[in-house]
């Protein structure tokens, strides 16, 4: 919030009219009212520090405005998207237990259990529909070991799992990323993720910590290339964030316009970005910066790497570089012993004090996850155990290999579907593809994969694609179920969505 008092008159937020035309603007001087307004609002209602909040939105600056809000009052932030499935929500809600649910003049979710307190936010402030049960006080201030948010996310296990992260790993995490001057203040940094991915986070913290400006892509523009990028050119747009998978309408249906925009900067992160689609971006847009950004929700992000401009012709596989300053990554195999050898697979273990304080409620989880130091069992370190697999190059940096979880026994031989994946790639014209199992009729599951074609390319036949495979792959590794698709679908987070995907395969045709 220092750009408040440095910069009042220069835009915060930047973000779709009311009109559902054009743009609206709020200033860093209209952000910091609105903020004391809803903490002035929210102080009224008598919540602990600690009373959980869920927030209802996508981004925008009333919602920015109550995020920071929350964080002064030391009420733990839980956002989740309007697109969020009732029934998950009521998940969400039976699992953090808020003491409050918001959601905006206009929403229209109803049904919120009679125990949590209920209210509406617009630009004026809070409207309260039912008080929050009435508490008594423990706390007297904010401790930086207090959350500040929880974000809940598909845990392996179907039910929700509640990232619960501390002021303080916020803090050290921003001042380390902005330390790396990605941003500056006269930039306008697009956010395409929903607020209930920390991804957004990392975006407003990016842009509202270095005095630029945030513009709130509305999500519904993501479909539509056109629009999408005739919002970023009326925001003046000069960095866009997001998932790899935002890219791929528009470089298939309008390149011109993206060459036009002519943006200083893109992050990706959550996914690898396809090779073949990355290396038609920087034709595009060759005076673009993009950084791949790895990290988790556990450790917020963790590495950003430039990806080198332009890519090699023979580049495998992009890095992911080093830990953010302040962090570090490092690689053991599964008995805990560190694997220092360049090329060697391990896992990839993080140190910092940007990690999560635990899973909300589950310590069984949190164990598995906030390990003790394999390189020094003894001292009481605890990092983040990635679940990622990597190799290190000859000067250290990390090249992500794949989640540890995705190797699969196929009649009794080990499987990385990450492979399966990579030699899909290889088959020209393929724009993206995934490979995964399904439980079979028999003992062994099937291996399945699905591609997506580049613009224009027709669709290969089956048996091609796997004699491509057999060609580089043990028979075990050739997938026995083989479908291209229009496109692939994915989560809200914009994420590949694998259970749509099995789903489709276990559905008789
Ligand atoms: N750049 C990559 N290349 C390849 N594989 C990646 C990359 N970034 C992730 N992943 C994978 O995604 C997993 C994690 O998923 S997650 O928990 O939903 N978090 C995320 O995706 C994003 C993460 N929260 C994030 C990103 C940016 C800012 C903030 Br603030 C937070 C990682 O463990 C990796 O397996």
């Amino acid at each position: 919030m220092g750009a408040c008092e440095a910069t009042p008159d220069k835009p915060a937020v930047i973000e779709l009219a009311d009109t559902g035309d054009g743009v609206a603007t709020t200033s860093y001087a209209q952000l910091r009212e609105r903020v004391e307004t809803y903490e002035d609002a929210l102080a009224d209602l008598g919540l602990d520090v600690g009373d959980r909040v869920v927030l209802e939105s996508d981004t925008s600056a009333s919602a920015i405005a109550l995020y920071l809000a929350c964080c002064l009052l030391g009420l733990p932030f839980v956002p989740v998207s309007p697109e969020t499935p009732t029934k998950r929500l009521l998940s969400i809600i039976d699992s953090a237990r808020p003491a409050l649910y918001l959601q905006t003049e206009r929403g229209g979710r109803d049904g919120i259990p009679p125990e949590v307190g209920t209210a509406r936010f617009g630009p004026d402030g809070l409207t309260v529909g039912r008080a929050p049960q009435p508490r008594i006080r423990h706390r007297r201030e904010v401790v930086p070991t207090d959350p500040a948010y929880i974000i809940f996310t598909s845990g392996t296990t179907g039910r929700p799992k509640g990232v619960v992260m501390s002021h303080r790993a916020n803090t050290a995490f921003f001042r380390a990323v902005l330390g790396l001057g990605l941003i500056a203040p006269d930039d306008r940094v697009a956010t395409t993720s929903p607020l209930q991915f920390d991804f957004s986070l990392l975006d407003i913290g990016m842009a509202l910590g270095a005095g630029a400006t945030v513009v709130a892509v509305p999500r519904d523009r993501l479909r539509w290339p056109r629009r999408f990028l005739g919002f970023l050119r009326d925001a003046g747009a000069t960095h866009v964030h997001g998932v790899p998978s935002i890219w791929r309408p528009v470089l298939r249906t309008e390149p011109d316009a993206l060459a036009e925009l002519g943006l200083r900067g893109v992050l990706f992160c959550g996914e690898e970005f396809p090779l073949a689609e990355l290396r038609r971006f920087q034709a595009l847009s060759p005076s673009t910066r993009i950084i791949n950004c790895y990290g988790a929700t556990e450790s917020m992000a963790c590495s950003f790497t430039d990806v080198p401009n332009p890519l090699p012709e023979d580049l495998e596989r992009l890095s992911i570089g080093f830990a953010h300053p302040g962090a570090e990554l490092m690689l053991a195999d599964e008995r805990g012993r560190p694997v220092t050898r360049p090329g060697v697979v391990g896992e990839m273990y993080l140190r910092g004090p940007s990690l999560f304080s635990g899973y909300w409620n589950d310590p069984d989880a949190t164990r598995a996850a906030l390990v003790p130091d394999p390189l020094n069992p003894a001292s009481g370190q605890i990092v983040f155990r990635t679940g990622d697999l990597a190799h290190q190059g000859p000067d250290g940096a990390m090249y992500f290999r794949s989640r540890a979880d995705s190797q699969v026994q196929i009649r009794g031989n080990r499987v990385e579907l990450a492979e399966v994946r990579r030699r899909l790639m290889d088959f020209p014209g393929i724009a993206d593809a995934v490979a995964m199992v399904v439980p079979g009729s028999g003992a062994d599951p099937v291996l399945c994969a699905f591609a997506v074609m580049e613009r224009g390319i027709p669709e290969p036949g089956r048996r091609e694609l796997r004699a491509h495979c057999a060609e580089a792959l043990p028979d075990y590794m050739v997938p026995q179920e083989l479908q291209v698709l229009e496109e692939l679908p994915v989560t809200e987070n914009g994420k590949v969505d694998r259970a749509v995907l099995a789903a489709r395969l276990t559905t008789p045709p």
